[in-house]
């Protein structure tokens, strides 16, 4: 089967941008928000220049206005913007609101006074809204229906990928005019002046394709989902049915933060709600509480990082590198976070990355070097990068789909609202802190405040990894740290038990009622057969004689009531019996085995839904089967309500329990498979059964003793399928 695209995927990309107006519209938004960056660092470090000869704390006021002022205007003026971009034309909207920040911009070198950089800041803010919504607007008109998610999520995409992109441009642009002014005394424009002036050619670039975009009209008879604003698109692709085949450590991010210019006009609201809701468990508390924290690292980075270079001797060059060294680092970490230390709990990883973002921003206080500094803020961005995919990931195996939607725009909006608050505040509280020289005998140390705001900035960091690991971990059976070095040298985390050093293969299939496991079972095993295998074929409870007898006991509707620690004995005792009358044997001689169900399903009914203690579910059990583990697991994953109406009337006495139980028991299913990802198959139930027999085969035949032909899966596609 296709694997569903990830959102920003390459090919995706290539599929919507090949529609020649949205092309455009995409190029001119590139270069807006290129200048939308751009302006940033540049406001940022001409407002460091224009205060050099102030106090730090009025510097630091300045500074942290430039950057505040990026974030208020669009929250105040977004909401009212909507219905405006509904009745001028869009592209003339795009057009004007792009010459006039142009202008804005570069009139801000040639002022080259304080306040008019905070009124041209102010400004500048305030018509970002108008851009967008027509920006959002005109897609509809670019693109057909079926590929505006697409679209939307490429330019979403853009609007963070610029950010890596303007830095490197600052970054050279500083070191040229550096250069010039070395050469050249008399030329001695601030750096960043020259910044700006590249910036207003940016959005006049951008204003240029603007207007060879087709004309619009202006839409106030139109229906209103042509002018969706931003954020209801948001959700709407983020409310899509999650890809199908959802393997844990492959999972990708699916949204990004935007450029500088677009928080969502009702991101107050959302928030609000977001807050509210994701108090629900400790999991999702942990991995909101990360991600922003990411977020607020980032926000660090950048408020403190102009006043800190200065500080270090090295100017406007130093801090782009600073600033590309982050981005470029998150951005490598969004890309490869989930195929980073495969073997690893995701969850894990992602507390270990926040943890080592924190690590390294409070060494970039305390060892004030530029080179240093360099390097370790490309490790801050690739430790946020890493928890921020990872966090996404997990959220999606986490969330319901139909919360998965508000959950994303809540994060959104927020993740948004944090880093500019945090870069407002940082350097703010740095200027207060203030600059100390320390002399101890022949030994001096240049305390900075903005060195003490990265340090302390880099401690929470790094309690927060351990607040977001207490609430997100779970892995009893290994320590963190013994997980850790195992996957670093490429070894299993655990002693492989005795049982598992045996020839055969052992293979189960799990999941909640009507997930497809028995059809499943025996579609593997004739594909097997075929192949020329022993396959031994067998199922918990009832497969031994003892067996058939306790799952009359056990499955009996109208029998007596069981307690739950006397089911999670019975079920357990069938399991010891089964396996040394069945499974061993067969393994033994060298025979795949493959069980309907196992340990499993006993953590999961009984554990989470039954709401046993699932550690001493899990002791039983690992006392029962001699610790003997599959060598995979495939959890077929499907809704509750779905797998239920698939079994149909017949309802055992576990069928028949309420809807929040089998709830229990999916989730009870999920994190296990999250726990130990290396030896799980996650699979969409939903799926064609014909698509998942094929996904299980793919991951089944490394398995395989002896190589299997590669066109044994077409041979299997014509295979009746068998039925209990
Ligand atoms: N992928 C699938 N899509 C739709 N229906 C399916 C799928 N797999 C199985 N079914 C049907 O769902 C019902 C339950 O399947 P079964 O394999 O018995 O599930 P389980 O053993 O997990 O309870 C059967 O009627 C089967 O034909
Ligand atoms: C193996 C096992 C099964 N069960 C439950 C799950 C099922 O509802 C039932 C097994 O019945 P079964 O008919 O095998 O159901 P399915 O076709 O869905 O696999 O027993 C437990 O509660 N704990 C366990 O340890």
């Amino acid at each position: 089967m296709s694997r569903s695209a990830s959102p920003g995927a390459p090919s995706e990309a290539r599929n919507v941008l090949a529609i020649k107006p949205f092309r455009r519209l995409w190029i001119s938004l590139s270069f807006a928000s290129i200048g939308d960056w751009l302006a940033l660092l540049a406001l940022v470090s001409l407002a460091a220049v224009l205060t050099g000869e102030s106090t730090a704390i009025t510097q630091a006021v300045v500074i942290g206005g430039v950057i505040a002022l990026r974030l208020l205007p669009p929250l105040a003026v977004g909401p009212f913007t909507g219905a405006l971009a509904d009745r001028v034309d869009r592209r003339l909207t795009m057009l004007v609101v792009d010459v006039l920040r142009a202008l804005l911009y570069v009139s801000v070198p040639i002022v080259s006074r304080v306040d008019w950089l905070l009124i041209a800041a102010f400004l500048a803010a305030c018509v970002v809204p108008l851009r967008d919504n027509a920006k959002d607007a005109s897609v509809p008109d670019l693109v057909p229906t079926k590929r505006l998610d697409q679209a939307h999520r490429v330019n979403l995409l853009t609007g963070y990928a610029t950010a890596p992109v303007a830095a490197v441009v600052f970054m050279v642009l500083a070191a040229f005019t550096t250069l010039l002014g070395t050469l050249f005394p008399v030329m001695g424009a601030p750096q960043a002046g020259i910044a700006l002036y590249a910036n207003g050619a940016a959005f006049l670039a951008a204003a240029v394709v603007t207007w060879t975009l087709p004309a619009t009209k202006p839409t106030s008879q139109e229906p209103a989902a042509e002018s969706r604003p931003a954020n209801e698109t948001d959700s709407n692709e983020l409310t899509a049915p999650l890809p199908k085949t959802r393997e844990v450590p492959v999972a990708q991010p699916t949204q990004r933060p935007t450029s500088p210019s677009t928080p969502d006009s009702n991101a107050l609201r959302t928030l609000w709600k977001g807050a509210r809701f994701s108090g629900a468990t400790p999991l999702l508390r942990g991995l909101l509480l990360g991600m922003l924290g990411s977020f607020a690292l980032a926000g660090v980075v950048l408020g403190t990082g102009r006043v800190f270079t200065d500080r270090l001797g090295v100017g406007d060059a130093a801090f782009g590198a600073l600033v590309a060294a982050f981005s470029l680092g998150m951005a490598l970490g969004l890309y490869f976070g989930p195929r980073v230390l495969r073997g690893l709990s995701r969850r894990r990883l992602f507390a270990l990355s926040l943890g080592v973002a924190g690590t390294a921003l409070f060494l970039t206080g305390l060892i004030p070097n530029p080179v240093f500094a360099a390097v370790m803020a490309a490790v801050v961005g690739v430790g946020s990068g890493i928890a921020w995919a990872v966090g996404i990931a997990l959220l999606g195996q986490e969330l319901e789909d139909d919360v998965q939607g508000r959950t994303f725009v809540y994060l959104h909006a927020a993740s948004w609202t944090i880093l500019l608050l945090t870069a407002a505040l940082a350097p703010l509280l740095a200027g207060v802190v203030g600059d100390h020289p320390i002399g101890i005998r022949d030994l001096s140390y240049e305390f900075l405040g903005t060195g003490a705001v990265l340090m302390v900035t880099g401690l929470l960091g790094v309690l927060l990894a351990f607040l977001a690991y207490r609430q997100v971990s779970e892995r009893a059976d290994v320590s963190f740290g013994t997980e850790l070095v195992a996957v670093l040298r490429g070894v299993p985390a655990t002693q492989p038990k005795e049982a598992e050093q045996l020839p055969g293969t052992f293979v189960v299939l799990e999941g909640g009622e009507g997930a497809g496991k028995s059809t499943q079972v025996g579609q593997l095993t004739v594909w097997l057969r075929e192949e020329g295998f022993e396959v031994v074929t067998t199922r918990e409870p009832g497969a031994t004689k003892l067996g058939m007898r306790l799952r009359a006991l056990l499955l009996d509707k109208d029998d007596m009531t069981i307690s739950a620690r006397a089911e999670t004995l019975l079920y357990t005792a069938d399991r010891a019996h089964h396996i040394n009358e069945v499974v061993l044997p067969a393994l033994r001689r060298g025979a795949i085995v493959i069980s309907d169900r196992y340990v499993d399903s006993t953590i999961a009914y009984q554990g989470a839904g039954r709401g046993l203690d699932s550690s001493g579910v899990e002791m039983v059990n690992a006392w029962a089967t001699e610790e003997l583990t599959p060598h995979l697991t495939v959890l077929l994953d499907l809704p509750v309500e779905e797998g239920l109406a698939r079994v149909g009337g017949s309802t055992d006495r576990m069928e028949s329990e309420p809807q929040e139980f089998h709830s229990r028991v999916r989730k009870g299913f999920r994190d296990l498979a999250e726990r130990s990802p290396e030896r799980y198959l996650i699979l969409d139930a939903r799926m064609s059964p014909e698509e998942v027999t094929r996904e299980i085969q793919r991951r089944v035949r490394p398995l395989l003793p002896d190589p299997v032909p590669q066109d044994a899966e077409a041979i299997t596609g014509m295979m009746p399928t068998i039925k209990d």
